[in-house]
């Protein structure tokens, strides 16, 4: 079976992910790859659906961790392992390792709990785990974060949360990056915008390189 490339994307909000993405699909594209562009929660009309609720209504921590998978669940099967199969570029603004930083290490749901559930949602039928192939963690202290949104957008239910909490989901991505070295390229996302962007585009290209060899 063919299998395309799954790059995700990962950062506190407001760190500048949706901001380089659009760039990252351009470099496959100009090299001639199929891209498919999506986001977690979301990327189906009823992951979406579910990230309306997910964004905007209080919950218990347990259900909104559980409608994360949910949605992920929907958007593998309906979205992504299609696009693999056909051998195309799947570049996700968030996945899994985002339920780990703002559940885990946010809002400290257990993390052995949302590894069980991790491995009930994507697994394959070959009894592996779908992971990204890589994954771009756009790194940043939350106050230079809070400033960037505060004239960005009107806040969503996460957006709204203290500067600690923040800190917290920064600690749940490097946890997850310390258990998970080899999939993780960290950028320090304090750097000018160019800086940034060349970096990015410095990572994907290395990895295309080493992936080929
Ligand atoms: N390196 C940078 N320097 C200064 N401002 C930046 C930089 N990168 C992005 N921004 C600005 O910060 C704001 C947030 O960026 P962006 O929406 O890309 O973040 P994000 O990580 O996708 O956030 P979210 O996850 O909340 O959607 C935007 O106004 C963007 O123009
Ligand atoms: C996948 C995922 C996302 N979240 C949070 C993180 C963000 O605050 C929002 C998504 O908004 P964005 O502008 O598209 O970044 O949802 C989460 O808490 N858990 C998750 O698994």
């Amino acid at each position: 079976m063919t299998h395309g490339t799954f790059i995700s994307f990962e950062g506190i909000d407001g760190a500048g992910k949706s901001t380089h993405i659009a760039r990252v699909a351009e470099l496959f594209r100009q090299a001639g790859r199929a891209v498919v562009l999506t986001r977690e929660p979301g990327g189906t009309p009823l992951s979406e659906k579910l990230r309306e609720l997910v964004l905007h209504e209080p919950m218990d921590p347990l259900t909104e961790a559980l409608l994360m998978f949910a949605a992920r669940r929907e958007h593998l099967v309906q979205v992504i392992e299609p696009a693999l199969g056909r051998g195309d570029v799947v570049l996700c603004d968030r996945f899994t390792d985002a339920t780990f930083a703002y559940q885990g290490g946010g809002r400290g749901f257990d993390w052995q709990v949302l590894g069980q559930l991790e491995r009930m949602v994507q697994a394959l039928p070959d009894g592996t785990l779908r992971q990204p192939d890589l994954t771009v963690w756009f790194d940043l202290d939350p106050l230079i974060a809070a400033e960037r949104l505060a004239s960005a957008r009107v806040p969503d239910k996460f957006e709204s949360q203290p500067a600690h909490f923040f800190a917290a989901v920064r600690a749940g991505y490097a946890r997850r990056q310390a258990e998970k070295p080899s999939r993780f390229a960290r950028i320090d996302a304090a750097q000018s915008m160019d800086a940034v962007g060349a970096y990015v585009s410095r990572i994907v290209s290395d990895w295309l390189q080493r992936s080929a060899a």
